[in-house]
């Protein structure tokens, strides 16, 4: 099983009609069924580019560990800089990676001076500060440039997931409101080789947060896995959509991560292997909230066997948007369940009825997500 290619020269405003429709329909069921997919880039980002921002954050991780920890996030936010092997924490456990974490600007006004509790490093609030970047000039300068592709990015295949969900232009223009503004993160992650016998991940199993994630992936194989829960039903009969939706459900009840899931019981773990020219993008949760869980925000692992560097770009909805499930999502879950063709949407359609999704402000809970680790020690939560 592998995951779909959309090419994204085929998605962009200025192409074919026909041809536009029918990639946002791909993707469409790219996101019903996996949450996965890759993003093939020819003609938007070159592989020098890319190969320039690993060669950049190559150079960074092997700076002496006292180098790098002159921007670690504790002398920040707690959220913004450098975070040591082993410090992000998934379900309780450390991750065997560093990386280095970059937000859009703070989204709160700045505290008056003399605001008891807010001066100096260790006092800020969570977010509040700025990014901290290395000291080569060519790494910010690259590396805000990739952000603004990257944004580019996400709204281009934003706009293309109301064709696919059918929303009307007035719709299209309501969700992009709340994503314009993105409050977006890049990680700039450097894998050490997960020594064989090694107990935990490279990053433990999780759903991310936001809205779409765009992940530049290095060469190494078998690194990235992907949660496909079974039983997968394609199939037109009432049982197995029945089973299909008990498994859907499973997944949504946030999934026993224990000793069932690990020896594939739910499902099974594939590789999504890097694809030449292409990034891997994957749902977020808010999505799970816009479609009501017709699209899926999909659990994944890391388990890096070689040492490398990897760039996930986050693009999140606005800080203050107000996630609620769609209007025209609502009119596209009543026709699916209406529509003879009994496949994975239809079970996807038939627990929307059942489940409650409630609107959240983005920036809430993305603080409740991570903020409870940042007060503390250097452990925090993933991002
Ligand atoms: O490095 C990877 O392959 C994925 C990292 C990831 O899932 C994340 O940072 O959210
Ligand atoms: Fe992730």
């Amino acid at each position: 099983m592998s995951l779909p290619i959309i090419p994204l020269s085929l998605l962009l405003p200025s192409s074919d009609p026909a041809s536009r429709l029918a990639t946002a329909q791909r993707l469409h069921a790219a996101c019903v069924e996996y949450g996965f997919f890759y993003l093939d880039l020819t003609g938007f980002a070159a592989p020098e580019e890319t190969e320039e921002l690993r060669a950049l954050a190559q150079a960074f991780f092997d700076l002496p560990p006292e180098e790098k920890e002159k921007i670690w996030l504790g002398n920040g936010d707690w959220a913004r800089g450098y975070q040591k092997l082993n410090e992000n924490v998934t379900r309780g456990k450390p991750d065997a990676h560093e990386a280095l974490d970059c937000y859009a600007p703070s989204p709160f006004p700045p505290s008056p001076p003399g605001t008891p509790g807010v001066e100096g490093a260790a006092g800020l609030r969570p977010l509040s500060g700025e990014n901290q970047w290395p000291p080569d000039p060519r790494f910010r300068e690259r590396f805000e440039r990739w952000v603004g592709r990257m944004k580019e990015l996400g709204l281009v295949v934003m706009e293309a997931m109301s064709l696919g969900l059918q929303l009307t232009p007035a719709e299209w223009t309501a969700l992009r409101r709340q994503v314009e503004n993105s409050f977006w993160v890049l990680r700039v992650i450097g894998y050490p080789p997960l020594p064989q016998g090694h107990d935990g991940f490279s990053c433990g199993a999780h759903k991310d947060y936001g809205c779409l994630t765009f992940l530049w992936a290095d060469a190494t194989e078998g690194a990235l896995q992907v949660f496909v829960p079974s039983p997968a039903s394609t199939s037109t009969s009432p049982e197995a959509a029945s089973q299909a939706a008990a498994a859907v459900e499973a997944e949504q009840g946030k999934l026993d991560l224990g000793p069932a899931v690990e020896s594939g019981i739910h499902g099974t773990w594939i590789s999504a292997d890097p694809v030449e020219g292409c990034v891997v993008c994957n749902i977020g949760e808010m999505w799970e909230v816009w479609t009501r869980g017709l699209y899926r925000s999909t659990l994944h692992r890391v388990l890096h066997r070689a040492n490398n560097y990897r760039i996930p770009f986050f693009y999140e909805p606005a800080f203050d948007a107000l996630v609620a499930p769609l209007p025209g999502v609502d009119r596209l879950l009543m026709s699916i369940r209406a529509s003879p063709d009994k496949s994975e949407a239809y079970a996807r359609a038939l627990l929307a009825e059942k489940t409650a999704y409630e609107p959240v402000v983005y920036g809430e809970f993305l603080m409740r997500k991570v903020g409870g680790n940042f007060d503390k020690t250097g452990e925090k939560e993933r991002y």
